[in-house]
């Protein structure tokens, strides 16, 4: 018993040793630390003051910048330091720290916050097409799932695009093909789609020409419901039920469906289509004054020449951005339409501000009939699109002499949420059901409510994008005006919580990630978020 006593005292002396030595030690270190850290202070202090950074985020280029400084060395787009190579290095440098930028050591490209905001600046003129760089020759071929006819290049942008290019280049607007034919009623080399010219030619270019598969003709109308949104938002427990089954129904299967008695004056809806008239009006130079800029969606396309070489759709189009800003705040479709067309037409955009406001209103009302149709929440949709930020898309379609060989608007699912669709009384809407395409008999002051990818995202595909096209005729222009409602852009598309619709179809993404793919990767057609979604995976691996 006595040895255990003594050998326990032996322990209990160890322990207090040990712990007194770590103390010491501490004590000690905490010391050597201070001293450290003063001669550390001291150190930073004798250095030049950092430049601080301009912004907050930083595009993160997918490339090195070392890489893109010696890419663009001679083109002088970038504003060396005078004493680049010629500065006295402070002692006790880090030498593992080199800077090509300021060609010296201590921090490397990477860190260098003066070529970091350089190269931001850069990026941003580039995409804004303020710097022309047809100078640079350096050739890229996207090795994505690129779609063939989207061949344009500009600065890659990792955290856009997440592409692995095989180079750095920063590179220019695409062009067409030069060829004459597909050089559409072209002037000074830049193609353009100038209907006017093209339509009194004996045959269309051969650009306009679709693939006979798509070029199938409708000989049926489409069996969709038309739902009274009035007698619905006032009717009793067993009308709203069949309405609601009606809808459901609908979108299950193709995805459309029409509602009248919608709420929307009638007297707006008719302004709206005569100013885009008075605008697809305006002499071709004038349009062209709003021309979509490369890498932007909003403005004036003709034929979308600036962006695809094949199958081109025979429209004219007018998109811009519409979304709500707090009260009194600024109204940013007639901002758009006064800063880039002009105060006089400052008219044209209110009509347009008031026919977004009164479109973003009978949205969340369509929400909440998604929201009960599918038995969540009636405000769980409504909720998610309350902040939207929407497209607004103008299309004109001139009348066409081969008709049958092209297409208004290819076959194609709006990668969006929902679209509300108002068209004239020119049949041209056709929709992909039960096998076969059929066109869409207009109804005067109606609106065509049509299911989106992102929408059949959010309901686990419970509900289907709807596949559909617009074709065109020898006689008649056509107009539609499309309000596409998109969530806000940093939103997480995915189903409401808990088992719904069985397993997961999509992965998670933001609208964002979604029309960054439309616009930058893939033309969108009736496989766009199947193609994003393996694009999304594949991306995943090659980080
Ligand atoms: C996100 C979008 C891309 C398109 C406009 C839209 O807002 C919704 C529909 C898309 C589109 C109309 C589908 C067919 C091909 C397309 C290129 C077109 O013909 O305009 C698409 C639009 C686009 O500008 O990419
Ligand atoms: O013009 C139409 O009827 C359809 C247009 C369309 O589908 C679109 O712009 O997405
Ligand atoms: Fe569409």
């Amino acid at each position: 018993m006595e040895e255990l006593r003594e050998a326990r005292k032996a322990e209990r002396r160890n322990v207090r040793d040990t712990v007194e030595d770590k103390k010491f030690k501490k004590t000690n270190r905490k010391g050597e630390d201070r001293n450290y850290r003063e001669r550390e202070n001291d150190r930073r202090a004798r250095l030049p003051p950092r430049p601080s950074a301009q912004y907050e985020k930083y595009t993160s280029f997918n490339t090195r910048k070392k890489t893109i400084l010696c890419e663009i060395y001679n083109l002088k787009l970038l504003k060396y330091p005078a004493n680049a190579g010629k500065q006295k290095l402070p002692p006790n440098v880090d030498m593992s720290k080199k800077c090509s930028f300021h060609d010296t050591y201590g921090h490397t490209s990477k860190d260098c916050v003066v070529l970091g905001d350089q190269l931001e600046d850069l990026s941003d003129k580039v995409y804004s097409r303020k710097v022309d760089l047809s100078t640079i020759t350096s050739e890229t071929r996207y090795n994505s799932c690129y779609n063939p006819d989207v061949r344009f290049r500009h600065f890659n942008r990792a955290d856009k695009c997440n592409l692995r290019y095989n180079s750095t280049s920063i590179l220019r607007r695409s062009t067409l093909d030069k060829g004459p034919e597909s050089d559409p009623g072209g002037s000074n080399g830049e193609p353009v789609f100038n209907s006017s010219v093209l339509r009194n030619q004996s045959s269309i270019p051969k650009a306009f020409i679709w693939r006979p598969c798509h070029r199938a003709t409708a000989i049926q109308e489409l069996d969709a419901p038309v739902v009274d949104l009035d007698a619905f938002l006032r009717g009793d427990e067993a009308s709203i039920r069949r309405t609601i089954e009606r809808v459901a129904a609908a979108c299950s299967t193709h995805g459309f469906f029409q509602v009248a008695n919608h709420g929307v004056d009638a007297s707006l809806l008719k302004a709206a289509f005569d100013c885009a008239t008075e605008f697809f009006e305006l002499s071709l130079c004038q349009k062209l004054h709003a021309q979509t800029k490369p890498g932007s969606m909003w403005g004036y396309a003709g034929a979308h020449t600036g962006r695809f070489s094949s199958e081109l759709p025979w429209k004219e189009t007018l998109s811009f951005s519409y979304h709500e800003t707090p009260a009194g705040g600024e109204d940013v479709v007639v901002d758009y339409f006064m800063s880039t067309l002009g105060n006089e037409f400052e008219r044209m955009g209110l009509v347009f501000q008031r026919y977004c406001e009164a479109m973003k209103r009978l949205s969340l009302v369509m929400m909440e009939m998604l929201g009960m149709s599918l038995g969540v929440e009636r405000r769980y949709y409504r909720e998610f699109f309350e902040d939207s930020r929407s497209i607004m898309r103008c299309n004109y379609y001139p009348p066409c002499q081969e008709p049958e060989l092209t297409l208004g608007t290819g076959p194609h699912c709006d990668p969006t949420s929902i679209t509300i669709l108002q068209q004239d009384q020119v049949e041209g809407l056709q929709v992909f059901d039960g096998g076969r395409w059929r066109s869409v008999r207009p109804i005067r002051d109606a609106l065509v409510i049509n299911i989106g990818d992102t929408f059949m995202a959010l309901s686990n595909g419970r509900y289907k994008s709807c596949l559909h096209r617009a074709v065109v005729n020898r006689h008649r222009e056509r107009r539609s005006l499309a309000f596409f409602v998109c969530p806000r852009a940093d939103r997480v598309i995915r189903p409401p919580p808990g088992e719904f619709g069985g397993t997961r179809l999509y992965p998670d993404f933001t609208w964002a990630e979604l029309m960054e793919f439309t616009q930058c990767h893939y033309r969108a057609d009736m496989n766009t978020l199947h193609s994003f979604t393996n694009w999304l995976f594949s991306s995943s691996f090659n980080m």
